[in-house]
């Protein structure tokens, strides 16, 4: 196993690029930690694919290295890097047993008999294909030969990484839920750094400790589930993360009031420093905007109540801006008219997308 790092690593597919529009990756420097479950999580475009690539040494960085523990890799093939591999759709060896599918990443590095046996066993075991070992791998399922792709991936005890590209794309959906769950406690039975990519929050959140969140070729935040959710640092990450995302408008703050269309908004931290100039946003996400029939709070319009079990979730209009908010217990509404409140500890002040740190202590 090993740390990887990226240092100042920046990739560009033009030949001869002449600005950041031309970067498929922008540089960035990350420290992936040995034995860490991590998820690379944004959506389709952002760069997760190249940036997975660089690791597994299919494309060269154009700018920066990539070094596994001190070792500068970045011109090292995928074969000299002992990493493993599992991608969006299965490979496994008709022809061959899934025993045999699973020993042979073993059985090409020369382990001994003994100890592949008892690797395959445990690896079968964990997720859950003993009874089918010794079948013909041609006649299983796309989510059974997922699996044995699973278990190739992580039959090898030595390797540096493991790395997931979409893994449980053609998994059915009612298994995929199952598998992420395995998967976790895969990680945490065998110690090995895991790379995760997806574009599906639940995937990444379930499975990861640590989600590197990449937005137009950017790495926008890295953090645990709960920070992403708490402490979103960029306004896509708000957006992304959560359902319904974070509400995002644009205001004006003055020490610790934000207005928004002219509407006074209390904060639980002072901005005297905040940029005159450049675009200042609130976040908040719904579930701390709170909805109610009367009393103090935001004028807003109800456009629609979703009843989704355990909680209810309006859209409003605040002006002529959408919002999401959650229905407070025991609220009914007699007229589409309704205040909104938010809890100011819980609102984040945003300068060009970036989150602004306040002075002073939440309220
Ligand atoms: N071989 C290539 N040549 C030129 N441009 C490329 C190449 N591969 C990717 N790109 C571009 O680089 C950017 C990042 O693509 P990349 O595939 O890394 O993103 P991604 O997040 O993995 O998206 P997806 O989930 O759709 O695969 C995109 O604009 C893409 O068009």
């Amino acid at each position: 196993m090993a740390r990887i790092t990226l240092d100042h690593l920046a990739h560009s597919y033009h030949s001869n690029p002449q600005g950041p529009q031309d970067f498929a990756l922008k540089e960035m420097n990350h420290v992936w930690r040995q034995g860490g479950a991590y998820a690379l999580l944004g959506p389709s475009g952002c760069g997760k694919t190249t940036l997975l690539n660089i690791i597994s040494g299919l494309v060269v960085p154009t700018r920066g290295r990539i070094l596994f523990d001190d070792r500068d890799v970045s011109t090292l093939p995928t074969e000299a890097r002992n990493i493993a591999q599992v991608f969006q759709f299965p490979v496994v060896y008709d022809t061959m047993t899934v025993r045999e599918n699973l020993a042979f990443p073993l059985k090409n590095r020369g382990v001994d008999t003994q100890t592949i046996r008892s690797r395959v066993d445990e690896i079968a075991g964990l997720l859950d294909l003993t009874r089918s070992l010794d079948q013909n791998a041609s006649g299983l399922t796309a989510d059974a030969k997922q699996k044995i792709s699973l278990g190739r991936g992580l039959v090898r005890p030595d390797v540096n990484a493991i790395l997931f590209d979409e893994p449980l794309t053609v998994i059915d959906p009612h298994l995929k839920w199952r598998l992420r769950s395995t998967l976790k406690e895969l990680h945490r039975k065998l110690d090995l750094t895991m790379i995760y990519v997806t574009h599906d929050q639940t995937e990444a959140l379930t499975f990861a400790d640590t989600v590197v969140v990449m937005h137009d070729g950017a790495v926008v935040q890295t953090g645990t589930p709960d920070e992403l959710f708490e402490r979103p640092e960029h306004v896509f990450v708000g957006h992304f993360i959560g359902s319904p995302g974070m509400n995002v408008l644009p205001c004006q703050v003055d020490g610790a009031t934000a207005f928004v269309d002219g509407v006074g908004v209390a904060l639980g931290r002072g901005y005297p420093n905040l940029s005159k100039t450049g675009r200042i946003e609130l976040g908040v996400r719904p579930e701390f905007a709170v909805l109610e029939a009367h009393g103090d709070g935001l004028p807003v319009r109800i456009t629609r109540i979703d009843d989704l079990g355990r909680t209810r979730i309006a859209r409003v209009m605040l002006g002529d801006r959408p919002m999401a908010a959650t229905v407070g217990e025991d609220s009914a509404f007699d007229s589409d008219r309704a205040v909104l409140r938010l809890d100011p500890a819980r609102i984040h002040i945003y300068a060009d997308g970036r989150r602004v740190d306040g002075e002073g202590a939440a309220a």
